[in-house]
């Protein structure tokens, strides 16, 4: 695991721009060496300013998008198209205007509360391990958290240091042996959801770690300090071979 990076961008509107044009650089990168690239994106304010600043970027073209598959680190345990979906966000944001190059079947959204035979958090959560599993390069080696080797996993950060759907505190944060756990009783609404386990996100190449404004400056600031996983859950939030806390200026704590 590599060390991790801090860095900062003057406003969150510089900071969605650069994440965009990074992450379309990273794919450009990947796509040079091998095929094909798994990026996990996230919801959230910035999450989904930076999916609208990639469709908006000029260098979207750089990147064969046919060879790209986009999965979700979690999502909201709600009705298909409900505009609070994490996936209905991100597809007026970025999968629309991208509709021609990236491929339907590249897209894995976690499936919705309304969707035959998912009931629970815990149903859309299974499926959705299901599907990372079929994306796994190698055979079974048994481990429980089966998904392909993210080139990037981007997550926001809550003013709780909470990551995906993991909160402080909460039990999901100890689930083990999966790749993705069902959520009950999250502190930011929608109560339900479904997420990446750490054991996923740890097997990222990349994890990103994206935030911006003043309300965030103090989880920063406890998780700098060395507050744990249970405390900060963006502590846990670690990739294989980089780590990179993509902040604006308002979120970094004063030195
Ligand atoms: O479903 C969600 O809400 C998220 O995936 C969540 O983890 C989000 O990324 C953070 O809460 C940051 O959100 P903001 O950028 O809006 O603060």
């Amino acid at each position: 695991m590599g060390p991790r990076e801090v860095i900062v961008h003057p406003d969150a509107v510089v900071l969605a721009q650069a994440v965009a044009a990074r992450l379309l650089t990273r794919l450009v990168d990947v796509q040079s060496v091998r095929r094909p690239a798994h990026v996990g994106v996230t919801g959230g304010t910035v999450g989904i300013e930076i999916l609208a600043a990639v469709a908006a970027s000029p260098l979207r073209d750089a990147v064969d998008w046919s060879g790209v598959h986009l999965w979700w680190g979690d999502e909201r345990f709600l009705p298909d198209g409900d505009p609070e979906r994490n996936e209905t966000q991100a597809r007026r944001a970025l999968l629309d205007p991208l509709a021609g190059a990236l491929p339907a079947g590249n897209v894995h959204p976690m499936l919705p509360s309304d969707a035959p035979g998912i009931a629970s958090p815990e149903d859309s959560a299974a499926a959705y391990a299901r599907e990372l599993a079929a994306f796994t390069g190698g055979p079974d080696d048994g481990s429980g958290a089966r998904v392909p080797a993210f080139d990037v996993l981007m997550f926001g950060m809550g003013p709780d240091g909470h990551v995906a759907s993991l909160f402080p505190g909460h039990p999901a944060l100890g689930a083990a042996g999966t790749s993705t756990v069902g959520v009950h009783g999250a502190p930011k609404p929608p109560p339900e959801r479904v997420s990446f386990t750490f054991e996923a996100i740890r097997a990222a190449r990349e994890v990103w770690v994206v935030a911006a404004g003043a309300a965030k400056s103090a989880a920063i600031a406890a998780a700098l300090g060395g507050a744990s996983v249970e405390q900060m859950p963006v502590v846990g939030a670690v990739g294989q071979e980089r780590t990179l806390w993509l902040l604006d200026a308002a979120a970094t704590p004063a030195a």
